[in-house]
C-alpha cells in the first residue's frame, strides 16, 4: 500500500479501445454476493422526513432524496459541463492537471494511488473557486462553466446543512448541539466530477474502487441511464454483507454517510462503503459534493452520544490529523480507531500530557 500521492494520468485513450489493458484489470470485483434489495428514496417534502432519514443512515449509511429543492434543469446544467470538460481533447485537460500535493485539478480519482491497476475513469475536483482552473481549460469561455459550478455549491451546500441537522434531530439530539449551517459556512466547498468512459470488457474494469467517503456526507448526482453506484449493505436478518446497486432516478440525490458523521454520531451512523462500476454501453458521469468541516474542525463523538462511565467509541484529533492517517491507512482508518490498540495508544498519549 502507498500513501497518496500524484500518479501518471493514463497511458491510453480509454474511449478508443477495444480491449481492457492489463493494469486496469481487477480481479476482486465478485467479492460479496449482490443483493436485489433497495436503498430508501426520502421525499424531504414528506412530514416524516426526519425519522426516513434517520431509519435510512442507522440501516444503510445511505438513501436517495426527492423534493430536495434542487431544480432539475440546474442539474441538466451541471451534467452538461461535466460532460463538456470531459470531452476536451486530453492535452487541453491536462493543463489544468492535478500537481503535486494539490487536490483540485484534472487527474485520476486521488484514491487510486492504493492501488496497483488503473481506475477506468478521470476525475475533476474543484475546491472552493472554480475559476483558475476552468480558466486554464478555457481561457476565453469559462465564464458558463464557473456560474454554474458556484450556483450548485451555493445550493448543495446549504441543502447539505439541512440533511446534518435533520439527522442529528433523528439521533435524539437538538439544534444547540450543533450548528451545522454555520460550521459548514467556514468550509471550502469540495466539488469531484466522475467521468466514466465506455468499457469494452466491464467486469475486468473498475470505475472507482470500493471506499468510504471522508466527509460528513456526500451528496451525489448520477448521470440517468446505464447504473454504476453500488454499496455495500451490511450483514443482517436479511442476509450476508452484499453490494447492493444504486439506480440513478431522474431529480434525485444519493445522500452518503461518510466517516466524519461516523465519528461526532460516536457510530451510532457508519459510513458506507461504495464504488463505481463501468459498463459497454454509456458514457457515465456523476459530481460527487464532500461536505467537509474547517480545517480547525475537533473531530470527536458529540459529548451527548456517550454514555455515563462510557469512553467515546473514537479518539479525538483535528480534521486535518484525520485526512493524513486516511492517507496513510485508507480503508482501514476507523477500524484502527475503534480498535483496542488505538485505546491504548490514546491512552498513553493521554497520560503522557498529564504527566508534563
Ligand atoms: C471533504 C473532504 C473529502 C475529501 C477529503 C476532504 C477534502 C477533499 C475530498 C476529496 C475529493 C476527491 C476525492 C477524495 C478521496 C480526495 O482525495 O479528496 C476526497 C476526500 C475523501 O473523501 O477522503
Ligand atoms: O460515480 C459514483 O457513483 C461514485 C463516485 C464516488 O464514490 C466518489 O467520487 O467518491
Ligand atoms: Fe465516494
Amino acid at each position: 500500500m502507498s500513501t497518496l500521492t500524484a500518479r501518471p494520468l493514463h497511458q491510453f485513450e480509454l474511449n478508443t479501445l477495444s480491449h481492457v489493458p492489463d493494469v486496469y484489470a481487477w480481479s476482486a470485483l465478485n467479492d460479496l454476493p449482490y443483493g436485489d434489495d433497495v436503498v430508501p428514496v426520502v421525499d424531504l417534502e414528506s412530514p416524516d422526513a426526519v425519522g426516513l432519514i434517520g431509519r435510512a443512515c442507522e440501516e444503510w449509511g445511505a438513501f436517495q432524496i426527492t423534493g430536495h429543492g434542487i431544480p432539475l434543469h440546474l442539474l441538466d446544467r451541471v451534467e452538461a459541463q461535466t460532460r463538456r470538460l470531459f470531452s476536451l481533447p486530453t492535452a487541453q485537460k491536462l493543463k489544468a492537471a492535478r500537481g503535486p500535493g494539490r487536490l483540485s485539478g484534472y487527474g485520476l480519482a486521488n484514491t487510486s494511488s492504493f492501488y496497483s491497476n488503473i481506475f477506468w475513469s478521470e476525475g475533476f475536483t474543484i475546491v472552493g473557486s472554480p475559476h483558475d482552473d476552468a480558466r486554464k481549460l478555457w481561457p476565453e469561455d469559462h465564464e458558463e462553466h464557473c456560474c454554474v459550478m458556484e450556483e450548485y455549491n451555493r445550493l448543495i451546500k446549504d441543502l447539505s446543512g439541512r440533511l446534518l441537522r435533520w439527522m442529528m434531530l433523528a439521533m435524539g439530539l437538538h439544534d444547540e448541539d450543533m450548528d451545522w449551517a454555520g460550521l459548514l459556512s467556514k468550509a471550502d466547498p469540495v466539488l469531484q466530477l466522475n467521468y466514466y468512459p465506455v468499457c469494452p470488457e466491464p467486469d475486468r474494469a473498475i470505475g472507482i474502487a470500493h471506499h468510504t467517503d471522508s466527509s460528513f456526507i456526500t451528496i451525489l448526482y448520477q448521470s440517468s441511464g446505464e447504473s454504476g453506484l453500488q454499496l455495500v449493505h451490511r450483514e443482517d436478518a436479511a442476509g450476508p454483507a452484499r453490494w447492493v446497486t444504486v439506480p440513478p432516478r431522474r431529480g434525485a440525490l444519493v445522500v452518503n454517510v461518510g466517516d466524519l458523521c461516523e465519528i461526532v454520531f460516536n457510530g451510532r451512523i457508519r459510513s458506507v462503503m461504495h464504488r463505481a462500476i463501468v459498463n459497454r454501453t454509456q458514457t457515465r458521469i456523476s459530481v460527487a459534493f464532500f461536505c467537509g468541516p474547517p480545517p480547525e474542525f475537533n473531530v470527536a463523538p458529540m459529548e451527548k452520544l456517550i454514555g455515563p462511565n462510557e469512553r467515546p467509541a473514537y479518539p479525538a484529533m483535528s480534521w486535518p490529523e484525520f485526512l493524513s492517517l486516511k492517507r496513510k491507512l485508507y480503508n482501514k482508518t476507523l477500524e484502527y480507531l475503534r480498535s483496542p490498540e488505538q485505546e491504548a495508544e490514546d491512552h498513553k498519549n493521554t497520560s503522557e500530557t498529564t504527566n508534563q
